[in-house]
């Protein structure tokens, strides 16, 4: 009984992959937590025997185990403007976050000593969790601003002691509304306070292959756009209105350039 259950189990299997986008964009879902999972497993303890603990250098453990992750859903990656990569010391890095799927295009461009800055509940996410808080992710609760920047100042003097770099989503949440949201400031006022660079990145569109709404999960092409640095050097708090205005002008420009849309508007975005 157990054969033929099984049997009609492996003929449906294709049956539905074949006929149902609705089946695909779960099964693909699930199969892409389940695969970082047990990543996360196998990285884990190489993570511990590498550095004995909390590290940014486990990040390079996690990007060289990620990268292959793409082929599995015949997304293809498309980086442009590297040569802003080639920038010494920290800096921190903006970019639109559209997925959990931006980890794929973060880890095609990760620099070295880069960690990133994230919701605090991704901490409890099992291993991938473990994880990331092995790879010294700054955790941050969202809900509480005054916790919120004074990580932030703390990692402000973190990154200048350590020669880290920071990643962070000034959008503070996932977005697919086929534009950018207004930024938060966290990210410009880290910059600032550091008196380090910020360099822009940019993903294109999910659109033609991942629409989370409508339930379809295809396999497409990914356009990554690295932007020329923002110097923050002599910048006060003042500022930082502006310069995150700037960044936002500069990554909307750039976003809908490479994902080949058009502005809804030309006025400013309203939420
Ligand atoms: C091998 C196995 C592998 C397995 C997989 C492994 C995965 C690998 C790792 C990859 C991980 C990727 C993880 C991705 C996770 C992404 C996220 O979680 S995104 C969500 C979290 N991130 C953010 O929210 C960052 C952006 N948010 C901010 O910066 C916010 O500003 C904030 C600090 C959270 C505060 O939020 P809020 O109060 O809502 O917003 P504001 O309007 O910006 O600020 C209010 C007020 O406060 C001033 N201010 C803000 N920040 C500071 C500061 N640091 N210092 C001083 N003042 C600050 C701001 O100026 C406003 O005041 P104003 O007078 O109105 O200007
Ligand atoms: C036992 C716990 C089970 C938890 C299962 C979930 C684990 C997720 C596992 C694998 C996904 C791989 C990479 C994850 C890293 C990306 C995380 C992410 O993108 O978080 C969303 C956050 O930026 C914004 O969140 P909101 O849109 O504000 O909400």
């Amino acid at each position: 009984m157990d054969v033929v259950w099984m049997l009609l189990l492996l003929l449906l299997f294709p049956l539905l992959m074949w006929t149902s986008s609705t089946f695909v964009f779960y099964f693909k879902k699930f199969f892409y937590v389940a695969w970082m999972m047990f990543l996360a497993i196998v990285g884990i303890p190489i993570c511990l025997l590498k550095s004995g603990g909390r590290d940014v250098e486990n990040m390079r453990i996690i990007r060289s185990m990620v990268r292959h992750v793409k082929y599995l859903f015949g997304l293809r990656i498309e980086v442009s403007g590297w040569e802003h990569l080639q920038t010494e010391g920290p800096y921190v890095i903006i970019s639109n976050h559209q997925s959990s799927l931006d980890v794929l295009g973060m880890m095609e461009i990760l620099p070295d000593r880069c960690t990133t800055i994230a919701k605090k509940e991704l901490v409890y996410a099992g291993t991938v969790g473990l994880i990331c808080w092995l790879a010294g992710i700054v955790f941050i609760n969202r809900k509480k601003t005054s916790d919120a920047k004074s990580v932030m100042a703390d990692a402000a003097k973190t990154m200048l002691d350590e020669q880290i770099r920071l990643w962070v989503f000034p959008e503070g949440t996932r977005n697919q509304n086929g534009d950018l949201l207004p930024f938060k400031k966290g990210a410009f006022h880290l910059a600032v306070q550091a008196q380090v660079p910020i360099i822009p990145v940019v993903f294109s569109s999910y659109s033609s292959f991942y629409l989370r709404k409508e339930k379809q999960f295809k396999s497409g092409v990914i356009r990554l756009r690295i932007l020329p640095k923002i110097e923050t050097k002599g910048l006060t708090s003042d500022e930082v209105s502006c310069l995150s205005d700037q960044s936002h002008s500069l990554m909307r420009t750039a976003f809908l350039e490479i994902s080949g849309l058009v502005a809804k508007s030309n006025g400013p975005l309203k939420h």
